[in-house]
């Protein structure tokens, strides 16, 4: 199945995902309650007010100001809304694997140990477990506040830790949705850590929503920039979404060979394939 896009009713607690199947037939996911609240939550709607001052000047954070400190370390502190991040990433992953996995990316086989990066919950790997049974070991790498709060997953073990301090090794590292928030030296560090994790031809697979070359008025052009605004409020001003081109050359500065990138996989997230 395919995200080909997201509308939004009024009120705010009927966001719903369109689908459609291979054959072409329209399928409808609602992203309700917790995953909504998260969305919805005070802390992120003291932000959104905030959103133009960081268009004046880049250096001020929105959730940081209203906050008084950066989303990661502020949900981190409340266990409540650990959770339900956790919950609201659940939402928007699960229907990304389905689609990645049924329809048939290749970039699994033959990987044994399988590091998911900023993995949080762990649904991913246990979605990739379970239609590659070559992954031998599977390791749910996140915050230790996050994994603290993972459920058990067989097959996969939760270790926390920090990606910019290091990662553990694996012969394929996988991470959705992460390089997105960082600004580009942010990312060469944690490119540079996978680098480090992989083997000879080892491959990171990373999974971002990919900015068009050029812009357009496209349904899908509009929803990549609007998640462009979306991160600058709830995550950093200074995170962003990028183009093929800016993720290529950033994984080359840290060393990476091979670089792919695949567009067909999903609606909005491209996958793109870095090889040591
Ligand atoms: C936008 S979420 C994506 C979660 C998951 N990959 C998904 O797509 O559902 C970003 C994840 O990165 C994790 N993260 C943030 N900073 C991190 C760090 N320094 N080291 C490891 N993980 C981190 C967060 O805790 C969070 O789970």
């Amino acid at each position: 199945m395919k995200v080909i896009g997201l509308e939004r009713h009024l009120p705010f607690y009927s966001l719903v995902a369109t689908y459609y199947t291979p054959n072409g037939e329209a399928a409808k996911m609602k992203l309700t309650g917790q995953e909504l609240t998260a969305f919805e939550q005070d802390a992120l709607m003291r932000a959104w007010p905030l959103v133009h001052e960081a268009v004046v000047d880049p250096t001020t954070e929105p959730f940081a100001k209203a906050n008084g400190e950066p989303a990661y370390s502020y949900y981190g502190k409340q266990p409540e809304m650990n959770e339900l991040m956790q919950k609201a990433m659940s939402g928007v992953s699960v229907p990304f694997m389905r689609s990645m996995l049924d329809g048939g990316y290749d970039g699994f086989d033959g990987v044994k140990r399988l590091v998911d990066v900023g993995g949080s919950g762990g649904d991913c790997l246990r979605m990739i477990l379970r239609k590659h049974p070559n992954v031998l070991e599977a390791i749910n790498f996140d915050l230790p506040e996050v994994v603290d709060k993972a459920p058990a997953i067989p097959g996969v073990t939760h270790v926390g830790g920090d990606m910019f301090k290091s990662i553990p090794n694996a012969d394929a590292i996988f991470m959705k949705w992460i390089l997105t928030t960082w600004t580009d030296e942010e990312v060469k560090a944690i490119l540079s850590n996978c680098y480090n994790a992989l083997p000879e031809g080892g491959k990171l697979i990373a999974c971002e929503p990919m900015l068009p070359k050029d812009s357009d008025d496209s349904h899908r052009t509009r929803a990549l920039l609007e998640g462009d605004i979306f991160v600058m409020t709830i995550y950093r001003a200074k995170g962003k979404h990028r183009t093929e081109e800016e993720f290529k050359q950033l994984g080359m500065a840290v060393g990476f060979s091979n670089f792919r990138a695949l567009h067909s996989v999903d609606y909005f997230h491209t996958v793109l394939e870095f090889q040591k």
